[in-house]
């Protein structure tokens, strides 16, 4: 893996617009090299809207947005290559098996990137023993640490995953944990969403909240409790939530 001396990821004043409606109005977020930063938000804040600007897959419309010092919509490409993603929704070949999947994924991928071994992948994500099994007999939460070795087969610098752990058992979601501790003791950066508030206070950083299209609070955990005076993440989330758009503080 390359090395980066930019930040992972910095966002200043994105906007972005469905037809009339501002899905995005004024977003900050900076996601330091080496750090697993979580984006939280409350339905329909913004977070997939936020992602899909980070990817390359949407074009701002106003803001700036730097992805390991790139601009992703005008080298979506080079974003790609250097960018571990694992989206909301995958869509997964259900007759191939993960092992014949991962190896296409290797093809399919940027040559210039270096690939880990299919084999060393699904060992890293704990699937090993279902590597000749059709997709479309694998349970979701197997899917979805297939959707995670997609994401690593290229040793990304930086992994964007939106809601890896989403319908995931609760011992499969701390073993999702231990493997994103993995890779962050390995240097990678990492930006996800969850809706669960305890994954996001045991495993970020530092995190923010969206709340209709504007961060309504970001930083640690301790200084973000500290400057809203409450006991807990889920009575900030609740604040937040609670709060009309005029009145969210940036
Ligand atoms: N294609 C679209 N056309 C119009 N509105 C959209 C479209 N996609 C998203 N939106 C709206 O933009 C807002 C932000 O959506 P987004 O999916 O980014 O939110 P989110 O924070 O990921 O939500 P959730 O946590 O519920 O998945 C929502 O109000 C959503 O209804």
């Amino acid at each position: 893996m390359t090395t980066t001396h930019s930040p992972a990821v910095h966002v200043r004043g994105l906007r972005y617009d469905y037809g009339s409606f501002e899905a995005l109005r004024g977003v900050d977020i900076d996601v330091h090299s080496g750090e697993l930063f979580v984006l939280l938000g409350t339905n329909g804040a913004g977070k997939t809207t936020t992602l899909d600007v980070l990817e390359g897959r949407c074009q701002p419309g106003g803001g700036s947005v730097r992805v390991l010092g790139m601009d992703p919509w005008r080298q979506r490409r080079d974003v790609t290559a250097r960018v571990g993603i694992v989206l909301q929704e995958s869509a997964l070949p259900q007759e191939l098996t993960p092992l014949e999947f991962l190896r296409l994924w290797n093809r399919l991928t940027d040559a210039a990137s270096t690939h880990i071994p299919s084999d060393d992948n699904l060992a890293c994500v704990g699937l090993a023993h279902r590597r000749d099994v059709r997709i479309g007999r694998l349970s979701g939460g197997e899917r979805r640490r297939l959707d995670l070795a997609t994401a690593l087969a290229t040793d990304p610098e930086l992994l964007v995953l939106d809601e890896p752990t989403s319908g995931l058992d609760p011992e499969t979601r701390t073993d999702t944990w231990d493997l994103l501790r993995d890779f962050l003791r390995r240097g990678t950066s990492i930006l996800l969403t969850t809706h669960y508030l305890e994954e996001a206070a045991t495993l970020a950083d530092r995190l923010a909240i969206l709340h209709r299209g504007r961060v309504a609070v970001s930083g640690p955990l301790d200084e973000v409790l500290a400057a809203r005076r409450l006991p807990t993440l889920a009575d900030v989330f609740h604040e937040v939530s609670t709060t009309t758009p005029e009145e969210v503080s940036r």
